[in-house]
């Protein structure tokens, strides 16, 4: 579940328990051929194994009542093939069942995947991602299970079920009858199975989606906790989740095993009574003796179906409770997408003025507004450094740029036009982004280089490279095509952030959007950076948060963000003048290089500060 699910998902209640499940029936359409073939196998299997009682009666009121041999062998013989003939279509039903099924699973992870990468850091921001793998993973595997077994036994049971009572109220209709009553105490027992399982099933998927969540973050974590200690804490919340999906595991088993022996109960009831019955019938010579054997078999055969009920609606309920959670991420829209008209800029035609108009920003849920009322003016070619104590709101200011947030109030403008009024994919061409943290994703080197651009040229990487003095690329042992992230290589925190650097400057963007990017640089690499990093800044449009003085300094104009708003913009040395502010909160620094390496850097009132 969302950690705050206030407005994201689809409350389950209110509604049929199977409306999610129904919805997801177009994955269905491009195999509804495979399934009605499917369908037509398994009815004609039935149908081969009914005939085999019909059969068996001919044989006891005929060649067995007459004692002849040749019909015998006849009657037999026809039996045999249809045995045969059911094995054979049971085969043929299972061969196509296996692969419709995994293709519709996968078109369904595919769509739940691609509305993911659509949705926006907010929705992920409050979903743990456990929930989401388990609903991407074990939910999809529970309706594919269902739709496709599920479903087509549900189907086929019930057309044997109807077919079998049929022909029992012909053979004889007082018992068929009595057969054919016996649905009213499945029914109510199935009905009663039905509802309870829904909840224990949704309780069970929500907690396999916690412990995922427990496994992720101590994977993620594990360095911290160990050092920490907490390993013996993390264990005992682990071993109660895992204890707490324990209990509802043995519960649901329960409660399972429970209903199937009281559906088992009513055929077997059923059974005793058509047999005492049956044999007075037989007795009285209203009903022959192979008639008897032919309804007894036939009513045998109803014993599955009802057996099977008990599995077949657990089944659905589960795959019932997966749909609803996985709805509940496909049915959140995506908060930020393209208007009808949004247009797309091209790189050439842009200079770069970008300017924040009365912007406001507030995260969803939030009861205060992060950013208020805030005018910024950053020139074509223009460096403004944000500088602002930690939690003023200098990430998320970065952030209303590339629009991975909207504003909630004002408007941003890039040569004065709205950015909601340009193509995402237009305007996330032209805005270069460095986080704080920079992610490297399990691919190659050159790969997470392009993310952004994948058609850059060779010599537009070697160039972004040399920029962010990321050269150490070339020496991994693959070279670029070294596999990092997660999976790959690891990377010191300092190649990280030079290889993120690489990535926003590579194709030279129109806006360069950098959230202190030489953070955690030594200080020798710090210098070559930002050399060229100063190079690229002439060209660009840039708004970079700044921590340090040596990252102040690329900077033309420095803006000291407050509390949300912009409290002061100038140059740096004008504001080390006159607005304590930035004094207290320039000065509260460390110094931030060794001495010797930052002469003629010191300002008044500064420790360790530049020159603007
Ligand atoms: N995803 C989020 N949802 C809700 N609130 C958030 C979220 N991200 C940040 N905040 C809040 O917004 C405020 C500003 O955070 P932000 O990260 O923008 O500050 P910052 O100035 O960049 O801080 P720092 O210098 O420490 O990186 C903080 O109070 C933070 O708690």
């Amino acid at each position: 579940m969302p950690a705050e699910c206030e407005g994201d998902s689809i409350p389950a209640t209110g509604r049929h328990p199977l409306h999610n499940l129904w919805r997801l029936r177009h994955y269905l359409r491009p195999y509804a051929t495979e399934f009605a073939w499917l369908l037509v196998a398994g009815l004609a299997a039935t149908a081969a194994g009914i005939a085999v009682p019909l059969v068996a009666q001919r044989v006891v009121d005929g060649p067995v009542a007459r004692q002849d041999p040749g019909g015998l062998v006849r009657l037999a013989g026809l039996a045999l093939l249809l045995g045969l003939a059911e094995a054979l279509l049971i085969f043929i039903r299972r061969w196509v069942q296996s692969s419709s099924s995994v293709g519709m699973e996968a078109a369904i992870r595919a769509d739940v995947y691609a509305h993911l990468q659509r949705l926006p850091p907010s929705f992920h921001d409050r979903w743990q991602s456990g929930q989401l793998l388990s609903r991407i993973t074990t939910d999809l595997s529970v309706i594919r299970r269902f739709l496709s077994f599920g479903l087509f036994f549900l189907i086929l049971n019930l057309v044997t079920y109807v077919v079998v009572v049929v022909l029992l109220i012909r053979l004889h209709a007082v018992l068929g009858l009595l057969v054919a009553a016996s649905a009213v105490p499945l029914f109510r027992i199935a009905r009663r199975f039905a509802q309870a399982y829904h909840t224990a099933s949704r309780r069970m998927q929500d907690q396999q989606g916690d412990v995922a969540t427990l496994v992720e973050e101590t994977a993620q974590g594990l360095r911290t906790m160990k050092a920490y200690g907490r390993g013996p804490e993390l264990a005992a919340r682990f071993a109660e989740g895992a204890r707490a999906l324990h209990d509802t595991g043995v519960g649901k088993g329960r409660l399972l095993a429970a209903t199937s022996a009281r559906l088992d109960l009513v055929p077997n009831l059923t059974l005793g009574v058509v047999l005492v019955a049956g044999a007075a019938a037989t007795a009285n010579g209203v009903l022959t003796i192979g008639e008897l054997v032919a309804f007894v078999s036939l009513q045998l055969m109803l014993v599955w179906p009802v057996q099977g009920l008990g599995w077949i609606i657990a089944g659905g309920q589960e795959a019932a409770t997966a749909a609803d959670r996985v709805r509940e991420v496909l049915d959140t829209p995506p908060a930020i997408v393209d208007r009808p008209h949004a247009v797309a800029l091209a790189r050439a035609d842009v200079r770069g003025r970008l300017v924040f108009e009365g912007v406001s920003f507030r995260y969803p849920g939030a009861q205060a507004p992060v950013l208020q009322a805030l005018d910024l003016t950053v020139e074509p070619g223009e460096t403004v450094a944000l500088v602002g104590a930690t939690g003023s709101g200098k990430s998320t200011l970065l952030s209303l740029v590339p629009r991975l947030h909207e504003v909630s109030e004002g408007r941003i403008t890039l040569d004065g036009h709205d950015l909601r009024d340009l193509r995402l994919a237009s305007l996330r061409r032209l805005v270069g982004v460095a986080f704080e943290e920079p992610t490297l994703f399990s691919m190659s080197v050159w790969e997470n280089l392009t993310l952004g651009r994948p058609d850059a040229g060779e010599e537009e990487v070697r160039a972004a490279l040399a920029l962010a003095q990321a050269d150490f690329a070339y020496d991994l042992p693959w070279g670029l095509t070294t596999r990092v992230g997660e999976q790959g290589l690891s990377l010191s925190g300092g190649q990280r952030q030079r290889l993120a650097l690489a990535r926003a400057v590579l194709g030279r963007p129109a806006v360069l959007v950098l959230d202190d990017p030489l953070s955690a640089l030594d200080v020798h690499t710090e210098a070559m950076v930002e050399a060229s990093l100063r190079r690229v800044l002439r060209t660009t449009t840039a708004l970079v948060v700044a921590h340090r003085p040596s990252t102040i300094a690329l900077a033309d104009r420095v803006a000291l963000l407050e509390a949300g708003r912009i409290t002061a913009v100038g140059r740096h040395s004008t504001l080390l003048a006159t607005v304590p502010a930035y004094r207290a909160l320039l000065s509260a620094e460390p110094p931030a290089r060794p001495p010797g390496t930052t002469a003629g850097d010191s300002a008044p009132g500064g420790r360790g500060l530049v020159r603007s």
